[in-house]
């Protein structure tokens, strides 16, 4: 069986960050592990509470992942300070770890900030250069290419722009900010895009993280970036459209839509 790692943090609520990254990865048939970067407190009207874990702490369950069983492909999700991204990029290095996906996660769909301003010039400078594919959305690569993105063609100019500037690929995502769900995916200095049916759903909770988590499930499985790309359109679309809908805030998706009615997740006695 191929293997995944989420480095990202806990989402007390389920829908986003760790939760949703092994929930996805186990959907999309990998063996999913996790380090954890920090605890929230949250659900699905908000962030109430942070609480990180020391750099020395997370590069010890780097090094308790990676010295064991060895992740075919990597996902990275929020990181809030410099000193975490500054671990990560080490352990990385030293184990020449494959297949990166960073998320670079800023804002929660709730809006609560995720990342201190300071930590943005570490992220990078460290991390991005090692990244196979970068996966912001719109405000995230606003940011990032300190360009103002308000169309599809300056969404092209901007996902460019990044990827020219620390060499990897990047997937800008349409998602709810600017048009139909379509995500523009620009690498080797030309550009693909990926055309999603927008489904009519308020619940967007962990979208951006499980659809990073289902990439890199599908770099674990030895796909190319073009078909991991497409096959997670197709299970966050799936997700998306099982239409759960839990708690009073931007509720979490059904990770587990194809399962549901069968086997053991049968939902009644
Ligand atoms: N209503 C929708 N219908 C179909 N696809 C959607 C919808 N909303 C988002 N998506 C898709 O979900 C994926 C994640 O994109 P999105 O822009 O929501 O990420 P994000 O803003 O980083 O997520 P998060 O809110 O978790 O931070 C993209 O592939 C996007 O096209
Ligand atoms: C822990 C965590 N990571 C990422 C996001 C972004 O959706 C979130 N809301 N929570």
């Amino acid at each position: 069986m191929k293997t995944a790692l989420t480095i990202a943090g806990s989402d007390s609520s389920g829908g986003a960050g760790i939760q949703a990254d092994l929930k996805t990865m186990t959907a999309n048939g990998v063996y999913a592990m996790s380090a954890i970067t920090a605890l929230t407190a949250q659900n699905t009207t908000g962030v109430q509470g942070i609480f990180e874990v020391s750099p020395e702490f997370l590069k010890q369950q780097i090094d308790s992942v990676f010295t064991d069983i060895r992740p075919d492909a990597v996902k990275i999700g929020m990181v809030s300070s410099a000193g975490l991204i500054q671990a990560i990029a080490e352990k990385l290095k030293e184990y020449k770890a494959e297949n990166i996906v960073v998320d670079p996660v800023m804002v929660a769909t709730s809006g609560a900030k995720l990342i201190s301003d300071d930590a943005i010039g570490t992220l990078k400078e460290c991390l991005f250069p090692l990244a196979t594919v970068l996966t912001p959305n719109i405000p995230e690569a606003k940011v990032l290419s300190d360009m103002d993105i308000t169309t599809a063609e300056e969404m092209v100019e901007a996902a460019k722009k990044i990827s020219e500037t620390y060499h990897c690929a990047v997937l800008l995502k349409g998602g709810h900010q600017l048009n139909d769900a379509n995500d523009l995916l620009y690498r080797d200095g030309g550009y693909r895009w990926f055309n999603g049916k927008r489904i009519d759903n308020p619940n967007t909770h962990g979208t951006g993280c499980t659809l990073s988590s289902a990439i890199a499930s599908n770099l674990a499985k030895g796909y190319d970036l073009d078909t991991a790309v497409e096959q997670a359109k197709a299970y966050i679309s799936g997700a998306l459209a099982a239409m759960l809908d839990l708690g009073a805030g931007s509720g979490p998706m059904n990770h587990a839509f194809e399962f549901c009615g069968k086997g053991f997740a049968k939902e009644e006695a």
